[in-house]
């Protein structure tokens, strides 16, 4: 699957130090894979893990799945051996944990050469002053959001409305935005609260988010149905564009649609809403 159109509206850490996880994530039906060697694996288990999971890439059958693998930091006393390890065991991407500036990313470029994406966890003060920075580095497609990280080192409370990281989730939208690439909510760590995650899921939805991380398998079908176009949408998609085609045959720039008025840049937004829907239709069927 083409990587800058594939869905990623469940994305799921799964430790690599647990066998039976690793085993499982094939049948499951998340978008793309977090295979943890960093803060899910216990110092004693980081060597297992790492050999588990070179062991499970060459296995293969995570099929469309995305497959992306999350170090420990360059600066830890695991980083450079999970990098010499997995960067050629066949993952669609590197996870870079508690990065802070641009330089970071030039670090891991270093030890994996021109080829594979890195994608980035916004987790510290630094890294969300320095979003746009890092989002712009030409080797960084993804920001992934480190919401308890984050929150311990702000000294924040755990709110339901997230409002003490609202400045760093939509700080890490615009800058993904601005750079074009892929932005992944944080995680839900109630994971048996279904109505939880499904609030905060549509907040992730409505901030601009593409996806949300997950820890446990019973969290993907929200997050799948959350990050997916509702029918609602597709119909108004449908709606606007039908009217904007006929408007601009009768020399108006401009269609009204119940009431709200449809302008090129809404059915730029209406034509991405239905892309995105025929995306998810085909992956179904495979
Ligand atoms: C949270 C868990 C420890 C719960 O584990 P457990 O009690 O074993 O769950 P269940 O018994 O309900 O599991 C049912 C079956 O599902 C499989 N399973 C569980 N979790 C996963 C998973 N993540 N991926 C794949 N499969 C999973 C179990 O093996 C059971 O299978 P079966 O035997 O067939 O019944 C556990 O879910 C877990 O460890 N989750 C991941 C935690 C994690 O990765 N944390 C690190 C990432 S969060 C983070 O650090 C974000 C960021 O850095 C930040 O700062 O915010
Ligand atoms: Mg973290």
């Amino acid at each position: 699957m083409d990587a800058a159109t594939r869905p990623y509206r469940s994305v799921l850490y799964i430790p690599a130090s647990k066998e039976r996880a690793l085993e499982k994530a094939r049948d499951l039906p998340c978008d793309a894979i977090i295979f943890d060697l960093e803060d899910a694996v216990a110092p004693d288990a980081k060597a297992g893990a790492r050999a588990a999971l070179a062991a499970a890439l060459e296995t293969g059958g995570y099929g469309h799945r995305a497959k992306i693998v999350r170090i420990n930091a360059l600066t830890s006393e695991w980083g450079l051996e999970d990098v010499r390890a997995l960067k050629d065991a066949g993952a669609d991407a590197i996870l870079l944990p508690k990065v802070n500036t641009r330089s970071d990313v030039d670090n891991l470029v270093d030890l994996i050469g021109d080829d594979m994406p890195i994608w980035v966890m916004m987790e510290t003060p630094v890294s969300v002053f320095n979003a746009r920075d890092i989002a712009s580095h030409g080797r960084v497609a993804a920001l992934v959001t480190g919401t308890n990280d984050l929150t311990k080192d702000l000294g924040s409370r755990t709110r339901p409305d997230r409002l003490p990281l609202m400045l760093a989730l939509q700080s890490i939208v615009m800058a993904a935005r601005a750079a074009r690439i892929i932005a992944i909510d944080g995680v839900y760590n109630r994971f048996r609260d279904g109505e939880g995650l499904a609030a905060e899921c549509e907040q992730g939805r409505d901030l601009g988010f593409d996806g949300k991380t997950l820890i446990h398998p019973a969290q993907i079908e929200g997050a799948n149905r959350a990050f997916a176009p509702t029918s609602s949408e597709i119909d108004l998609a449908q709606r606007q564009i039908a009217a904007h085609e006929a408007s601009q045959a009768s020399g108006e720039g401009v269609a009204v649609v119940d009431g709200t008025i449809v302008e090129n840049l809404h059915v730029v937004a209406a034509r991405r809403i239905l892309a995105k829907a025929q995306l998810l239709a085909e992956l179904e069927t495979t």
